[in-house]
């Protein structure tokens, strides 16, 4: 049922925003949902991810209920046509790389055009360059990341899975642009003061044109 926000908008809070991280095998998509999921890092704990699998997180955007359900997808190329089939059905994408890796970066290019391929007109897209708490062993600028982003018409930021930096941003941005892309029926008056009220009579003999 539509529920009317903060911001005046109206917005169907029984939806589930299907969310998918993709990006190269190893710049950290399993590490971020964890993060975000339960507050920690677990270094180098995690063994590549095998297919595919999915947290459901509820956030609260102008008080309104947002339900994400976020998949983490393998990176690894012999898993990628698994991955495509997801892209589909898919509201929002998370396409990560890690700053301390150039190829990561590059091939950054090769996931959006598959985004564009595969994916609905209407998905939320954001790049986001994890790792940023590696300063010493950075390759990426966060003016490469930005401009890359600015090229493809998507949103930016860079994360750290360890630190947490910019992880709970991120989903909460994705969040608020599917309240945005959600809008229905933007709230107006329903009628206006002046469409019940009789018209203001001129007081006869006023004016003086003739
Ligand atoms: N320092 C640092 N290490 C990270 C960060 N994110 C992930 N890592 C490490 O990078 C490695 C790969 O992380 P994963 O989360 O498994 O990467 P993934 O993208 O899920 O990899 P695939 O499942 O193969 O697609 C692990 O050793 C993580 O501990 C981060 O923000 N900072």
């Amino acid at each position: 049922m539509d529920q009317i926000g903060a911001a005046g908008v109206a917005y169907n809070q029984d939806l589930t925003h299907k969310t998918i991280l993709v990006g190269d095998s190893g710049v950290g998509k399993t590490s971020l949902l964890v993060q975000f999921d339960q507050g920690k890092f677990i270094p180098g704990s995690f063994s590549a991810t095998v297919g595919i699998g999915f947290t459901n997180k509820v956030l609260t955007v102008d008080e309104l209920k947002v339900r994400l359900q976020i998949w983490d997808t393998a990176g690894q190329e012999r898993f990628r046509s698994v991955t495509h089939a997801y892209y589909r059905d898919a509201q929002a994408l998370l396409l990560l790389y890690d700053i301390t890796s150039r190829s990561s970066f590059d091939n950054t290019r090769a996931w959006l055009t598959e985004i564009h391929e595969y994916a609905q007109d209407d998905v939320v897209i954001m790049l986001l360059g994890n790792k940023s708490d590696m300063a010493s062993a950075r390759v990426i600028r966060r003016e490469d990341g930005e401009k890359l982003a600015r090229e493809y018409g998507v949103i930016f930021l860079e994360t750290s899975a360890k630190t947490g930096l910019n992880v709970d941003e991120a989903f909460m941005t994705v969040a608020k642009e599917l309240v945005r892309h959600s809008v229905q029926l933007p709230i107006e008056p329903r009628f206006q003061l002046h469409d019940v009220m009789e018209p203001e009579k001129e007081p006869s003999g006023c004016c003086g044109f003739s």
